[in-house]
């Protein structure tokens, strides 16, 4: 039996959390378990990075716990509330009120403003910013000074800060991001990195993150590791070079059998 993984504690302290989540796409042949009941609690207040080699079901996993996709069995909670109870429109509302997302591909709408594209997805829902937490965020984006420019007149780095404060514009309980920094250099994706830590630390946001990068992974509190669907390692306080040597001993691992 798998523990309850908000067993420890049901009402606070756990932003989201999946209980034997299983994901399994198609069928007969073309039958691939994406993911193999996976129990995992994202605390409030941490920054988590997803691992593992292509295929494994980062982005599944991302994707079931974000409410982006449905589980084929298990369950999977945002805070308290279980996903698996609410309505199509009940889930619309609770991606939009408590969660951010960052992709790899910025994504933003080109004859926007910088200002328009962070408050778009509160606009487009009638919602209000909270003006004092919005200039927190635009400036420890540093955005301030480019808050007019359009898309095209920023570089990707700055474009994917714009994501960053869109993704943190509602004051989400959790941001998940897939591969933020994949299409970024070292040094735009060094920035973006150092903006997630600093939504964690200074904000207390919750982040979750799929990365292939053990760079991009030594900047949050805690590695899960993914094989085949399944967690197979954990890793806190990771450190680049430690993951880099976790990374090859699962390879050899998964090499030998
Ligand atoms: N819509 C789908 N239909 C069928 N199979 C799918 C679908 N989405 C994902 N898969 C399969 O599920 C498994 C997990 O995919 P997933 O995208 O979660 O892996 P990943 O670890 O994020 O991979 P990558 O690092 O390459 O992005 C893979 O075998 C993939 O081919």
């Amino acid at each position: 039996m798998t523990a309850d993984p908000l067993a420890l504690n049901p009402v606070t302290g756990i932003a989201a959390a999946t209980t034997d989540l299983s994901k399994v796409y198609g069928r007969g042949d073309t039958r691939v378990v994406a993911l193999d009941r996976v129990s995992i609690a994202f605390r409030e207040g941490e920054f988590t990075a997803i691992m593992g080699p292509s295929g494994c079901g980062k982005s599944t996993l991302m994707h079931c716990a974000a409410g982006l996709d449905s589980p084929t069995s298990g369950s999977v909670r945002i805070g308290t509330t279980e996903l698996g109870g609410l309505t199509d429109r009940q889930l619309t509302q609770l991606r939009r009120d408590r969660i951010g997302f960052i992709f790899q591909a910025f994504n933003l709408l080109p004859l926007l403003t910088a200002l328009e594209n962070i408050t778009l997805p509160m606009d487009i829902a009638g919602l209000h910013p909270d003006q004092e937490w919005l200039e927190r965020v635009v400036s420890m984006v540093g955005l301030a000074e480019r808050l007019g420019h359009r898309p095209a007149q920023l570089s990707g780095g700055q474009q994917q800060r714009v994501a960053v404060a869109r993704a943190l514009a509602s004051r989400p309980a959790i941001v998940f991001g897939d591969e933020p920094t994949g299409n970024l250099d070292s040094r735009a994706g060094a920035e973006v990195l150092g903006f997630l830590r600093e939504s964690v630390r200074e904000l207390g946001r919750t982040v979750v993150m799929v990365t292939h990068d053990p760079v991009a992974a030594g900047y949050a509190d805690r590695v899960v590791f993914l094989s085949d669907g399944r967690l197979v390692e954990e890793m806190v306080q990771p450190t680049q070079d430690r993951v880099l040597d976790l990374m090859k001993s699962l390879g050899a691992r998964s090499h030998t059998g």
